[in-house]
């Protein structure tokens, strides 16, 4: 049997242990539906890393910081596979390097369109730009709601998790720091 049908009877299996008729017309596409937008939310696991941001590496002099902030994305999480609906903001202080400027979001959907949890998400992302920019810092701050906590379990739908990784001179540098903090915190310009 090949990978989706396989796929396409266990998501069968599951309508049937809810108590669904998996033949009744509005479920007889369900499982092929299902299989489908599963293989999207999680296509960061086919994905390298390292090679998207290759695909863009400039030399510079500029050594000022770069801060790409609002990176909406979905995850989902590891322990109930329900979503994790966030935003990523990602700076970085070149030391000879900077990326294009789209792969920084790229790179937030490799992570996050896998099974995670937030902080290693954080992580994942900080730490994929430090071995492959080689910056002389990097931070990733995340703020994000996680379903499991809000549609069921503890059920707080105004509580948002914050998660942040810090790497190089944003972690020694307390001026780096505060700049960054600053820059994420500042309202867009409403004409913007
Ligand atoms: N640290 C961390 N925990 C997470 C994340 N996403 C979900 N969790 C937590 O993972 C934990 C799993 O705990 P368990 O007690 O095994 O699961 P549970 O019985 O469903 O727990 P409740 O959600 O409290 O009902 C829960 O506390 C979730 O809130 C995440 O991104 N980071
Ligand atoms: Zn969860």
């Amino acid at each position: 049997m090949n990978k989706e049908k396989e796929f396409e009877e266990a998501v069968t299996k599951v309508l049937e242990l809810l108590g669904e008729d998996p033949q009744r017309e509005g479920l007889l596409k369900t499982p092929a539906r299902v299989a489908k937008a599963l293989k999207f939310l999680t296509e960061g696991y086919q994905q390298d890393p390292e090679e998207i941001l290759n695909q863009a590496l400039f030399s510079t002099s500029n050594d000022e910081m770069v801060l790409v902030r609002d990176i909406e994305f979905y995850s989902m999480c590891e322990h109930h596979m329900l979503p994790i609906i966030g935003r990523a903001h990602v700076a970085y202080i070149p030391d000879g390097k900077v990326v294009g400027l789209s792969k920084i979001p790229r790179i937030v959907n490799v992570y996050a369109r896998r099974l995670q949890i937030q902080e290693q998400m954080t992580e994942q992302i900080a730490d994929a730009i430090l071995s492959t920019i080689k910056p002389k810092g990097v931070a990733v701050v995340v703020h994000a709601r996680h379903m499991c906590m809000e549609m069921r379990g503890v059920q707080k739908i105004n509580s948002t998790t914050v998660s942040s990784a810090l790497r190089g001179l944003f972690k020694s540098d307390e001026r780096t720091r505060n700049e960054f903090y600053n820059l994420i915190n500042t309202p867009t310009p409403s004409n913007f």
